[in-house]
C-alpha cells in the first residue's frame, strides 16, 4: 500500500510540474527505490490513456479513489506487474477488473492497435535507437565471466561470443547474449530479459549496471592495493566495481551525504563481496584532502549529483524542467567537488562523470577546472569509442543510445602533469629564432604533440605565470648560447 501512496503523491507533483520524477523519488526516502521509480516512470508515460480509462469506466465516483492513486493502480492492474500488493485497493481493483480491460481494449481499437505501447504519444515510443541492452557486469570478486557463461548456458541462454560490432547488439534477441565490444567483464542480453529475481543477481555474482556507468571505475583503473576515494557513492555500483578491480586490496574511501543511500549501500556492497572498504556519511567537501589518512590516496572517482537529463526514462521529463537556475546551482556544485578531488596530495588521477547530456554539466565544469588547476591535464580516452566530448575536449567520452547503445553519460580523466625538471624545460628547436621573434613557439622536450594539443589547445587553459617565467629563463639561456 505504502508503495502505491508514494508514487500516487510523488506522480500528482510530477504532473503539478513541482519537480523531476528522480529528485522527488530520492527524496521520498522509500525503502525501494528502484520500485517507485519504475512504477511512477511508467505511469506518467502512460497518463493519457489511464485518464481515458478512469473516465470512461467513471472508476473515481464508484471507488472514491484519488486520481493519481487510481492512474497507478489502474497501471498497474492492465499494463504492470498486476496489483500485487494493496490490501483492501487490491480486492478493489479486481472487483473493477473486467470493466477497466474492456476499456483499454476498446482504446486499442479505436486506435488500431494491438500493443500497449503502442497507445504512448509519440516522444515516449521506442524506436530502435532508443532500446538499450540488458548489460550484466560480471563481478569478479565472488565468480569469473566463465562460470557465469557457462551457468547461463546450463540455463538454456545461446552465448554469441564477443560483440564485434555495436549493431551486433541490436540482434540480440531471447536468450541469445553476448560479451561486450569493450569491457571484458560485461554480458549484454537483449532489453527485455530480467535478471532481477535470479539466483546470481541475488548472490551477488552479477551486476545489473548499464555499461556506461561501468566506463569510471574502468577507465580510472586502480592498481591492486592501492588507495582510491569514490567522492559521492551511493548506491555503490561503481564502488563494487572499482573493488574488483583492486581486487578487494587497498582501501576504498566511499563517502555519501545520504544516510537512507548509504545504509542501501553497505548492503548492497556486502552481497557483492566488498570488503577493501571504509564507508562515511560525510559531505565529500568537507572531507579534508590534509589528513593523513589520505596521505596515499592517488585516484578519485567523482560520480556527483546531476540532473539525470541522460536517464531514458526521464528524457522528456527533464528537458522540460531543467530550468537554468537549477542547471547552473548542480555545475557549481559538480565544480566544486572536481577542485576539492584535485586537492589531495597525492593525486594523480581523477574520473569525472555524470549522466547528464547538458555540456553545462559535463564540457563546461571539466574546462572551467582545468583553467583553475593549470597541474592537471585531460586525458584522451579510449580512441575507439564511438562519442566524444564537445569540441575541444575530445579527450572526454559521451554515451547515448544512439551511438553506443546506453543511457546519456559523460566522463573525463583528469591527471597530475608530471613535473618538469630545468633540464627538460629546455627548448628542442633546429632552427634559433632570431632576437624580435617573440612569437616563435617553443616546443618543449617532455610534451609530446598530442599533449601539447590536449592541454594548451584543448583546454583553452590561461597561460601559467610559472610556465612564462620559465619561458623567459629559456630564451636567456638561448641567448647565451647563441652569444
Ligand atoms: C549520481 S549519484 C552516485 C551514484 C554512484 N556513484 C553509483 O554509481 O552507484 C550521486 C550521489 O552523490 C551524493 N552526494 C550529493 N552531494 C554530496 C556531497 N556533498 N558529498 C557526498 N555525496 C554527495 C548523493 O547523495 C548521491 O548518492
Amino acid at each position: 500500500m505504502a508503495l502505491y501512496m508514494k508514487a500516487a503523491e510523488i506522480l500528482e507533483k510530477v504532473e503539478q510540474k513541482k519537480g523531476a520524477v528522480k529528485t522527488l523519488v530520492y527524496d521520498s526516502k522509500f525503502q525501494n527505490i528502484k520500485q517507485l521509480f519504475a512504477l511512477v516512470c511508467e505511469t506518467q508515460k502512460y497518463s493519457s490513456v489511464l485518464q481515458e480509462i478512469i473516465e470512461s469506466t467513471k472508476l473515481l465516483k464508484e471507488t472514491k479513489l484519488r486520481i493519481h492513486l487510481a492512474k497507478v493502480l489502474v497501471y498497474d492492474l492492465l499494463i504492470g506487474h498486476g496489483v500485487k500488493c494493496g490490501g483492501a485497493w487490491k480486492t478493489m481493483m479486481l472487483k473493477h477488473r473486467s470493466r477497466l480491460q474492456a476499456a483499454l481494449a476498446r482504446i486499442k481499437v479505436k486506435r488500431k492497435v494491438s500493443r500497449n505501447q503502442d497507445l504512448l504519444p509519440s516522444s515516449f515510443q521506442q524506436t530502435q535507437d532508443d532500446v538499450i541492452p540488458r548489460y550484466v557486469r560480471v563481478n569478479t570478486l565472488k565468480t569469473t565471466l566463465e562460470d557465469v557463461i557457462d551457468y547461463l548456458k546450463r540455463e538454456g541462454f545461446s552465448y554469441q561470443g564477443t560483440a564485434s560490432r555495436l549493431e551486433d547488439l541490436d540482434c540480440l534477441s531471447g536468450k541469445t547474449f553476448l560479451r561486450d565490444l569493450h569491457l571484458q567483464d560485461l554480458l549484454v542480453f537483449s532489453a527485455k530479459t530480467d535478471f532481477h529475481d535470479h539466483f546470481l543477481y541475488k548472490a551477488g555474482h552479477i551486476i545489473l549496471q548499464d555499461k556506461a556507468s561501468c566506463l569510471p571505475a574502468f577507465l580510472l583503473n586502480p592498481q591492486v592495493g592501492s588507495h582510491v576515494i569514490d567522492a559521492c557513492a551511493a548506491p555503490g555500483n561503481k564502488t563494487s566495481h572499482l573493488a574488483a578491480i583492486m581486487k578487494n586490496k587497498g582501501k576504498l574511501f566511499a563517502f555519501d551525504l545520504d544516510a537512507k543511500r548509504l545504509s542501501t549501500m553497505s548492503t548492497l556492497l556486502l552481497r557483492a563481496g566488498v570488503t577493501c572498504h571504509q564507508l562515511a556519511n560525510q559531505d565529500f567537501l568537507k572531507v579534508d584532502p590534509q589528513s593523513s589518512e589520505y596521505k596515499e590516496v592517488e585516484s578519485i572517482l567523482l560520480d556527483p549529483s546531476c540532473s539525470g537529463s541522460g536517464m531514458v526514462c526521464l528524457r522528456d521529463e527533464v528537458s522540460e524542467q531543467q530550468d537554468e537556475g537549477r542547471l547552473q546551482a548542480l555545475a557549481t556544485f559538480q565544480l566544486r567537488c572536481l577542485n576539492h578531488a584535485l586537492q589531495f596530495p597525492q593525486v594523480q588521477r581523477v574520473v569525472y562523470s555524470t549522466c547528464s547530456i547538458h555540456a553545462q554539466e559535463n564540457e563546461e565544469v571539466v574546462s572551467a577546472c582545468l583553467q583553475q588547476n593549470p597541474g592537471f591535464r585531460l586525458v584522451h580516452l579510449l580512441p575507439n569509442w564511438p562519442e566524444r566530448g564537445h569540441e575541444p575536449l575530445s579527450q572526454c567520452l559521451r554515451a547515448s543510445t544512439a551511438k553506443t547503445r546506453t543511457h546519456g553519460f559523460f566522463v573525463a580523466m583528469l591527471e597530475r602533469r608530471p613535473p618538469q625538471t630545468d633540464e627538460e624545460n629546455l627548448p628542442v628547436i633546429t632552427t634559433l629564432p632570431s632576437v624580435g621573434e617573440e612569437k616563435q613557439e617553443i616546443h618543449q622536450s617532455g610534451a609530446s604533440d598530442e599533449e601539447q594539443e590536449n592541454t594548451e589547445t584543448a583546454n583553452e587553459q590561461p597561460t601559467n605565470p610559472s610556465s612564462k617565467k620559465k619561458r623567459r629563463r629559456n630564451r636567456k639561456k638561448l641567448k647565451k648560447q647563441e652569444s
